[in-house]
């Protein structure tokens, strides 16, 4: 089933993959052809003394030809299975990056990175080595064998009848290796993809790590995977070390002892010639290679269908991110936002938002607030339609939420998360998105309008200033106000602010501030607000506790309920900096 699945990756390149066949399929013919070429030259000449000059030139030259044409041609098939063998690969891999780019965040909460990684990278190239060295040599070894068993019934047919008991025996032999391999490749695997998850997680997390003495123990769990991956591959190596060669070994030498039995007894009742023999132990010492070689292949094909399972596994998973539904193609021109009975649980049992209801009229300021854990970053989560709304409705301007094309979605919403995420690239780019119809004009725009301008026209290339990975040189101010200037520049029409927490200084704390505060001048916003202080502007502050808005209206009106947002205010206020 997968092999056959993974043979249809080879459906574009039929024509070539036929050509190479056809080549490997010469070239084997060439290579069985010379020993029965030398055997003739044997019995018919070498034996019986007569050297016809014309006809040994003959064989001489159809010797040499054959060995070239053999040789050209074999390099050409493997050229030919390789190149088809990168480009199944490529499109593979192709295929396993876009299908998860369109998986929903559903599918990510559950699945480590690093395994999926491991997927992508590791597992399609054990798929390779399989295009690559088990595919060709299984069929370049099959004809080969075929080829020789023709050749031996040419030479002798009751000797080449006996010689085919061989082929169930190594069938068999086959069989029963890969029945065993499986299990254990499938664990080696498994082992892989757990421990580039742990690297991965132990690389993200190293501040964390370091500053909370975790080393030893990511160092101890990370051993254990490596052990259970070591013993895994260790368990193969015995299989194949100790199961498949020496008994192809033992296999070979049985044969050639049986058949020199054969031609002993056979030669005293004179009937065999010693060209027959000749080209008939030189076939069979040619059997066991390609067999052996077969042998050898088994335990990567075992492997690549392992893998090939895994990446198929990846490439039907269904969990998309939601997708658009119905005809219709609405556009936000308001900005008009309503919540209603909208619950909500991120496992199909614990309601993390339960009957959630409110409107946010175009250009307010909708604030949440409440303790960790109340549910503040689901109502994002659905608003931005990383989830799908199941229960209740989430309408803009007066179109449910799901209608809406992605594009439209997401050039008019924008999302300012507490953490914003830097791509590698420059400033420039991390503004623009690679979206070509900003200018550099309106990216300078946008940077002027957040505030961002003066510490970018410091940094020493400016605009052009390098970004590494996740922008790890800059301050976490410094890549609020880049992504601040990012959101900017597409000129959403409503925006989605997860505050961030964490500390800055007095200065950019408060450029922050401002920006936030001119940003949000004209949208529609929804905002997660931890600093109470930052919010009592707002139109509408929800209270949120376990995914029920307890309490709802303006700062004052909140204050004057002497509830838990009361308390909240009281706690940061007078109380110690607590974060609510
Ligand atoms: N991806 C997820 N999968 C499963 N459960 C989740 C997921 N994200 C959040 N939860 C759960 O949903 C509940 C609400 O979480 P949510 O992130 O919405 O809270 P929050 O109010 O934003 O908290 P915080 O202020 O700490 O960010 C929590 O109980 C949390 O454990």
């Amino acid at each position: 089933m997968v092999i056959r699945r993974l043979l249809l990756y080879l459906k574009p390149y039929q024509k070539r993959f036929w050509i190479a066949f056809a080549a490997l399929l010469l070239a084997t013919g060439a290579d069985v052809v010379l020993p029965v070429i030398v055997s003739h030259f044997i019995d018919h000449y070498l034996v019986p003394r007569t050297f016809d000059r014309d006809t040994l030139l003959l064989l001489g030259g159809s010797f040499l030809l054959l060995q070239f044409l053999s040789a050209g041609l074999h390099y050409y098939q493997l050229f030919s299975f390789q190149t088809i063998a990168q480009w199944v690969i490529r499109q593979l891999r192709i295929d396993v990056f876009a299908k998860v780019q369109h998986l929903g965040l559903s599918f990510f909460d559950r699945t480590p990175d690093g395994s999926l990684v491991s997927r992508i990278t590791n597992d399609t190239e054990a798929i390779k080595d399989m295009y690559i060295n088990v595919l060709s040599s299984f069929m370049q070894n099959f004809i080969f064998i075929i080829g020789v068993f023709i050749a031996m019934f040419v030479l002798d047919v009751r000797l080449a009848l006996w010689c085919l008991i061989l082929l169930p025996v190594s069938l068999t032999l086959m069989q029963g290796y890969r029945r065993l391999s499986s299990k254990v490749y499938r664990i080696s695997r498994q082992k892989l993809a757990q421990m580039n998850a742990k690297l991965n997680e132990s690389i993200q997390g190293m501040n964390i790590i370091q500053s909370l003495r975790q080393e030893a123990r990511l160092r101890r769990e990370f051993g254990s995977l490596n052990e259970e991956h070591y013993r895994a591959a260790l368990k193969n190596v015995k299989l194949f070390g100790l199961m498949l060669r020496p008994a192809t070994q033992l296999l070979s030498v049985l044969a050639t002892v049986a058949v020199l039995n054969f031609f002993g007894f056979e030669s005293f009742m004179g009937t065999v010639k010693i060209g027959v023999l000749y080209g008939f132990l030189n076939l069979l010492d040619r059997i066991f290679e390609p067999v052996n070689q077969m042998m050898m292949r088994l335990s990567q094909l075992q492997q690549a269908v392992v893998s090939a399972e895994r990446v198929f596994e990846l490439l039907d998973r269904t969990e998309y991110a939601p997708q658009k539904q119905g005809e219709k193609n609405p556009v936000i021109t308001e900005g008009r936002i309503e919540f209603a009975n909208v619950s909500f649980s991120y496992d199909g049992k614990n309601d993390v938002l339960k009957n959630i209801s409110f409107v946010a009229e175009p250009g307010q300021t909708v604030a949440l607030v409440g303790h960790t854990g109340s549910g503040k970053s689901s109502i994002i989560n659905l608003l931005m339609r990383f989830y799908p709304v199941e229960r209740g409705e989430i309408k803009i301007d007066g179109h449910p939420l799901q209608t809406y094309d992605d594009q439209e979605l997401r050039s008019k919403i924008g999302l300012v998360l507490q953490d914003p995420f830097l791509f590698v690239g420059d400033v420039k780019s991390n503004i623009r998105l690679h979206n070509e119809s900003i200018t550099d004009e309106q990216i300078k725009e946008a940077a002027q309008f957040v505030q961002a301008a003066p510490f970018i026209e410091k940094l020493p290339r400016g605009y052009e200033e390098p970004v590494v990975e996740r922008g790890a040189t800059f301050s976490s101010g410094q890549r609020q106000l880049i992504s601040f200037a990012r959101t900017m520049a597409i000129h959403p029409k409503i925006l989605v602010l997860d505050e961030a927490t964490a500390s800055v200084d007095t200065e950019t704390e408060e450029a922050i501030q401002a920006a936030l505060q001119k940003m949000r001048q004209g949208r529609t916003t929804i905002a997660i607000a931890h600093r109470l202080s930052t919010i009592q502007d707002a139109d509408l502050i929800l209270v949120l506790h376990r995914g029920e808005i307890v309490e709802r209206g303006s700062h004052q009106e909140l204050l004057a309920m002497k509830g838990l947002y009361h308390k909240m205010y009281l706690l940061q206020t007078y109380g110690s900096a607590v974060e609510v």
